[in-house]
């Protein structure tokens, strides 16, 4: 709804109130509507206000009304009124004004900003674009160039930035509404006019064809696949070409073509989805809403290799106090150089920083609130480490674990307090990167889940809590789908193909690609402890089976050859030199798969792009509905965030489980069954029970399998 209320001055003051963002619902719409016609009817009033309540102006549509048939007052003849009426309306923004909150005080013919406001027109993140009016009238109020920047990558900006964009006309620090009352009484009667932006010439670069086909070709760079950013940049272009009436024809023209579109609803899941897993809860019934996170002030992190750092440059500009820790002078000058110039390169622009400390020395821990060790892979080398801290560090000290898979529980057990024991799983660069999984043993007490939970909200990270099992959720689910895309190099695909079926999918990179930046041996490491290569293997072991079931020693024998990836110069691909970037096809791995197959009697055929892709997906999906069946993740929205954030799934395709949804999950039974079928010694393969009991019950919506999920539990 929004209230309306006459204030002395002869100021009409609108206020939309729809808590918490003032999203606009239909009955907001309705009422912003008819407190205008009031305003603009009432003799006595010469200018309007516009402000929301609870310190945020709009947060734009309500996104929850895109499921459903639309109905109440359009946005665009509303925003259309305002612009057009003959009473000034001065749009107070405090909080955020997004999205179509943007777009209502674009029509509005002044806006005054609060200096911690924040703006901008995020609906391509949401598979929409600013439809009721935004790439019309921001182009026309801020150019071309700066509106396309804007609108295609979604960002908001800053209040200060804003000022200087030309989008808001005035900052505050103080009263925003006042200063806007006061405003509009400054400027009433005075020729609106220039104020109308849709009036506007917007200023376009000189050579507009090749500037917005640049701008195409960005944006199909930035997000393979996506519509949405396409679609924005060629509405802007309208701005730039058309009249405004026809423009606008052109973005409903445009925005008709996304709003039911797959990709959209997909969006719209992962922007529900990403806050539903805040509201997390574990099996033993500790819950978001009901365990409290301890303060952190103070924290230690031990190792500072390649997460470590990234970890402790996290915590920092959080502003926490870090203790860093190495085993010896060296490790620790290296440690230091790197985590002062990851610092030094962030550093514009930036919040103020916790104080730093290096040492070799655990006695130094004393005074820490929590730490988050990241030694080496090595579940002794990491247990020892336990012990160590637990020894040193205060009895209530939070014992976090930076590992990429392995038994919490087993580190647990070497402290005096187990229920501090968590696993942090950060993704590298650990301080680029958005995902963090909060692994909870048996043990963990709800304190030390909410803990770490409500840290990674503070590093600025998605924090999703998965129960333990090696590889917790994402690595657990990654390894089926990189063991598929081995077996189709064994059965006649090249490394370029398989990534190039995974790249038009819409990952930025396959998964080869992948391999090779991550460095092979980092794999190879892990298959070694698992006892699948190395001294480990059984005597006379077949090289391609092993624990009865079909392997893959292909990427062990790169690595054997020294061939970890692009800080060798070469892996599955061929690199100008070491740490060199660009991937080339490498006729070396051609004729090393060749000379395999035919050492192992494998007749080469070739792989349809859509068996690449299925083998691939659906090998990991299924993992992903065991994960759920386990209680590992608590629905299907916790896998789909992990993948978005931490492995770089499309995000317009959802994640892994809202794509099988997608796909329908018939046709996944189906085709697993297929591929089982045809490879009986890859378990991978075989569906698993909670598929076969969602296609059982219909092919629920996505919202709706956590019912099943529960049913299937119970019965396991
Ligand atoms: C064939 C058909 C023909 C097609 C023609 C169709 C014509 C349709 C015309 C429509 C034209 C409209 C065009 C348009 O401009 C569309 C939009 O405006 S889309 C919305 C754009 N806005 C956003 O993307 C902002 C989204 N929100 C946020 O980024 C953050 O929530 C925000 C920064 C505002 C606040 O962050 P924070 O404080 O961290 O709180 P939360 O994120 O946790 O949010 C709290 C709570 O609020 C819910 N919520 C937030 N924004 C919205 C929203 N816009 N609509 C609905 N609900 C919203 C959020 O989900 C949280 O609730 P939960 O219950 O926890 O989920
Ligand atoms: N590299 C990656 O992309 C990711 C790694 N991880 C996990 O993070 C952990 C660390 O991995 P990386 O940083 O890649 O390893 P790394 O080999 O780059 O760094 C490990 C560091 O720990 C130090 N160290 C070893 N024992 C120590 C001890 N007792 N006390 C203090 N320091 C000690 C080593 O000197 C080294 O600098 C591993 O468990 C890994 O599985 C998790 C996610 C991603």
């Amino acid at each position: 709804m929004a209230r309306y209320v006459r204030i002395p001055g002869s100021i009409a003051l609108i206020t939309l109130a729809n808590p918490p963002v003032n999203a606009l619902s239909a009955a907001v719409r309705r009422g912003i509507t008819e407190t205008l016609s009031r305003a603009i009817a009432d003799p006595e009033v010469k200018a309007v206000v516009l402000c929301g309540e609870n310190g945020n102006f709009c947060g734009g549509a309500d996104i929850k009304e895109f499921a459903g048939p639309m109905s109440g007052p359009g946005l665009v003849p509303m925003i259309d009124a305002i612009e057009a009426g003959e009473k000034p309306v001065v749009a107070a923004i405090e909080g955020v004004a997004l999205g179509g909150g943007l777009e209502l005080a674009l029509g509005c013919h002044y806006r005054i900003a609060h200096c911690k406001a924040r703006v901008g027109l995020p609906e391509v993140t949401l598979g929409l674009l600013p439809a009721a009016g935004g790439t019309q009238r921001l182009p026309r109020l801020i150019g071309l160039s700066a509106a396309l920047d804007l609108i295609t990558t979604g960002r908001h900006v800053s209040a200060q930035e804003a000022l200087q964009l030309g989008i808001v006309d005035r900052l505050t620090e103080g009263d925003t509404l006042g200063v806007a009352v006061e405003f509009a009484q400054s400027i009433a009667g005075q020729p609106l006019g220039s104020r109308r932006l849709s009036t506007r010439t917007p200023a376009c670069p000189a050579d507009l064809d090749s500037f917005l086909q640049g701008a195409l070709v960005q944006v199909r760079r930035r997000a393979r696949g996506a519509m949405a950013p396409e679609a924005c940049v060629r509405a802007v272009g309208a701005a730039a070409t058309l009249p405004y009436s026809q423009g606008m024809q052109r973005e409903q023209e445009l925005m008709a073509s996304l709003f039911r579109s797959a990709q959209a609803r997909a969006l719209q899941y992962c922007f529900f989805s990403q806050r539903l897993v805040g509201r997390w809860s574990t099996p033993s019934g500790a819950r978001w809403d009901s365990a409290e996170p301890r303060p952190i002030r103070r924290a230690a992190v031990i190792g500072l290799g390649t997460m470590g750092r990234g970890i402790a440059v996290s915590l920092l500009q959080a502003g926490i106090a870090v203790v860093a820790v190495e085993t010896d002078e060296q490790q620790l000058e290296a440690g230091r150089r790197a985590v002062t110039a990851l610092l030094e390169r962030r550093a514009q622009g930036r919040g103020s920083e916790g104080p730093l400390r290096f040492t070799t020395d655990l006695q130094q821990l004393r005074q820490v609130e929590l730490v988050i060790e990241a030694v080496f892979e090595d579940l002794a080398v990491k247990k020892q480490v336990f012990r160590q801290l637990s020894a040193v560090c205060p009895a209530d000290t939070l014992l976090c674990t930076n590992t990429s898979g392995l038994d919490v529980e087993q580190l647990a057990a070497c402290t005096r307090s187990p229920e501090l024991v968590v696993g942090t799983h950060f993704f590298g660069p650990a301080h680029v990167m958005k995902l963090l999984e909060v692994v909870y043993g048996p043990r963990s007490s709800p304190v030390a889940v909410a803990t770490a939970m409500h840290l990674g909200k503070r590093l600025g990270k998605v924090s999703v809590a998965v129960g333990n099992c090696p590889g917790f959720v994402g690595n657990r689910m990654l390894k089926p789908y990189l063991e598929q895309a081995h077996f189709l190099l064994e059965e006649g695909a090249a490394p370029e193909q398989v990534d190039q079926a995974l790249e038009e999918f819409g990952f930025a990179m396959g998964v080869f690609r992948v391999a090779d930046l991550s460095g092979l041996d980092v794999g190879w490491r892990v298959r070694k402890e698992a006892g699948l290569t190395g001294p480990g293997v059984a005597p006379g072991e077949s090289p391609r089976r092993r624990q009865g079931r079909r392997y893959s020693p292909l990427p062990d024998l790169l690595c054997e050859q020294g061939r970890l990836g692009q800080k060798t110069g070469r892996g599955w691909y061929l690199y100008e030199g070491p740490g060199a970037r660009e991937a080339r096809p490498d006729p070396w791995t051609h004729s090393f798969l060749q000379q395999y197959r035919q050492q192992h009697g494998l007749q080469p055929r070739a792989v349809p792009q859509q068996e690449v892709l299925e083998r691939c997906l659906y090998a990991l999906i299924n993992e992903g509905f065991r994960v759920l069946e386990d209680g590992i993740a608590t629905g299907p929205e916790d896998i789909d965030i992990i993948y978005v954030f931490g492995y770089g799934w499309p995000r317009h395709r959802g994640g892994p489980m809202f794509h099988a949804g997608a796909v329908g999950l018939a046709t996944v039974l189906d085709r697993l069954e297929h591929y089982h079928h045809a490879h009986p010694d890859i378990p991978n393969l075989q569906p698993s029970a909670l598929l076969r009991r969602l296609v059982a019950s219909g092919n629920p919506p996505i919202q709706k399998w956590r019912e099943v999920i529960r049913r299937v539990r119970s019965q396991l």
